[in-house]
């Protein structure tokens, strides 16, 4: 249901009741002069185009969902929002409204054709959003007249665009944040809710910059990062790891992930963060000189390329159910002469005559299964708003298939690594667990020894993983304990 006109959720007047709702919004322009986007100066505003006849509607705002990214961001000229806000908010609506990824959409053909500041602002303001989403909701809902209400979706993305860019990015102008969320709101079906939004943005605004409300509505029991991340998550992470670890993890989550903390970068291997090369390395690192690997859920295929470095003379099978990931990958991979030799096949995992296609015998295996990937919410904010605690049963059904399958085709005395970047026990242990019930014959290795042959982490890596990421034998790295992401990995190996 949207909101109507005449029973909008108005924001209630803040206690000096100087703010009078009930008056139009007035739109300034929030960069000053504005200039073709061609030469525009640029800055965290977002770059402006030239100023179109803003009395008129733009196209946008008779839809009630935006019709496409390009249109979006010329109308938006017309209604006077920034490329980087017009793009940033359509690229939230289609996260939201579909199972689109956001890291797809920042890389689309729209997107690169924005200015280098505008694509910078635009990827600060998606992920800034999704990531610290549930706080915005947790600040703006308690100042609407009726805070359970449910808004129109175009009013609630430009609040929570609005409500990000005050609370979090400094360096843009609060006018600019307030008038392009009022803007973004109005050109996109949501005209009605254009005064409740800069109501609210102003209320935020003016609360902030007392810091009243840090007291008040601000002020929570859980620390914002936590209240970003919905209850459930937290409470299990709690129950699991306790409670600083749990702070720790929620505030990684809420910043881009460090990059080459454990690892200096190595020119031989594809861009890859750490705690997947961790994982990798690990993988590489089981066996001296294997000569049949076979990485059986490798798309995008970051894995199986440290895999071909390390292991040159190795005959490497990549698998993986998708087609399309598999191709992308292969393309990739014919590029570099370190993986032009993997073979790649579609396969399904879960299947038990996937042995046949396969043909049993390798000497080592990465099964790096599909997850929750709550360890990477860092790096894929909406994760967050998209799992539901009934997922993790399907999700470890499912792994606890792959893995069985995948130990039945190990050699002799071969050995597995099965992973994720899930932090959830029922995904890692459990699964481990259970898959050592349904296949004869397999042992778990301690991963520590292992790991300490792993050549190129740094010294003070070595030291940190050591310390803390080593437990029930197998390499478990928490966000925020660890520089990287977090990541379960067991290592398993089949009886003569
Ligand atoms: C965590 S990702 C793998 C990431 C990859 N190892 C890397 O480092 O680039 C999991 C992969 O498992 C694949 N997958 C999902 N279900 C599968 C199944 N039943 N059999 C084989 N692969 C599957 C997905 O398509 C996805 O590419």
């Amino acid at each position: 249901m949207t909101q109507s006109p005449r029973k909008s959720a108005f924001g209630k007047p803040s206690s000096s009741g100087k703010q009078d709702f009930t008056k139009p919004v007035i739109v300034a322009n929030p960069a000053g002069s504005m200039k073709p986007r061609s030469n525009a100066a640029t800055n965290t505003q977002g770059s402006r185009p030239a100023a179109a006849a803003a009395s008129k509607q733009s196209p946008v705002a008779r839809a009630a969902v935006p019709p496409s990214e390009a249109s979006l961001i010329r109308a938006a000229a017309a209604a006077k929002i920034s490329p980087a806000r017009a793009a940033a908010f359509h690229i939230l609506s289609k996260v939201s409204n579909s199972a689109s990824h956001s890291d797809d959409l920042l890389h689309s053909l729209a997107v690169n054709a924005l200015s280098a500041e505008d694509r910078n602002l635009t990827t600060a303001l998606v992920l800034g959003v999704l990531r610290w989403q549930l706080h915005l909701d947790a600040v703006m809902r308690p100042m609407l007249q009726r805070p359970d209400a449910e808004l129109h979706p175009a009013a609630l993305l430009a609040l929570r665009l609005g409500v990000f860019q005050l609370l979090h990015l400094d360096r843009v102008p609060p006018h600019a944040a307030l008038n392009e969320s009022v803007e973004l709101a109005r050109a996109n079906g949501a005209a009605h809710a254009a005064g409740m939004v800069n109501a609210i943005l102003r209320r935020v605004l003016r609360e902030k910059t007392t810091e009243a409300a840090n007291r008040s509505t601000l002020a929570v029991a859980v620390t914002p990062a936590e209240q970003a991340h919905p209850a459930w998550m937290i409470a299990r992470w709690r129950a699991n790891f306790g409670g600083a670890t749990v702070r720790r993890i929620a505030e990684y989550d809420q910043a881009e992930p460090p990059s080459h903390e454990l690892f200096n970068a190595d020119p031989a291997l594809p861009e890859i963060d750490d705690g997947s090369r961790l994982v990798a390395e690990l993988a590489a690192a089981a066996v001296g000189l294997p000569k049949r690997i076979l990485d059986c859920c490798a798309a995008p295929g970051g894995k199986t390329a440290v895999l071909a470095v390390r292991h040159p003379d190795a005959e490497i099978v990549a698998a993986d159910i998708s087609d399309k990931r598999l191709d992308a990958m292969r393309k990739r991979m014919d590029r570099d002469p370190a993986t032009a030799s993997v073979k790649t096949i579609v396969a399904d995992m879960t299947a038990p005559q996937t042995a046949h296609m396969l043909r049993e015998g390798f000497d080592l295996i990465l099964c790096d299964a599909p997850c929750s990937g709550t360890g990477t919410l860092a790096r894929n904010p909406e994760i967050r708003h998209r799992l539901r605690p009934s997922d993790l049963p399907r999700q470890a059904e499912r792994q606890r298939q792959i893995l069985a399958n995948a130990l039945r085709l190990l050699a002799p005395g071969g050995i597995l690594v099965y992973s994720t970047c899930s932090l959830e026990p029922e995904e890692n242990e459990a699964v481990v667990a259970a898959a050592m019930q349904d296949v004869e014959g397999i042992e778990q290795s301690a991963a520590q020894p292992i790991a300490e042959r792993i050549a190129d982490l740094s010294p003070e890596a070595a030291e940190q993983l050591a310390a803390s990421a080593f437990a029930d034998a197998a390499l478990r790295t928490l966000p925020g304990t660890q520089a990287c992401d977090g990541f379960y990995a067991a290592v398993l190996q089949r009886k003569n």
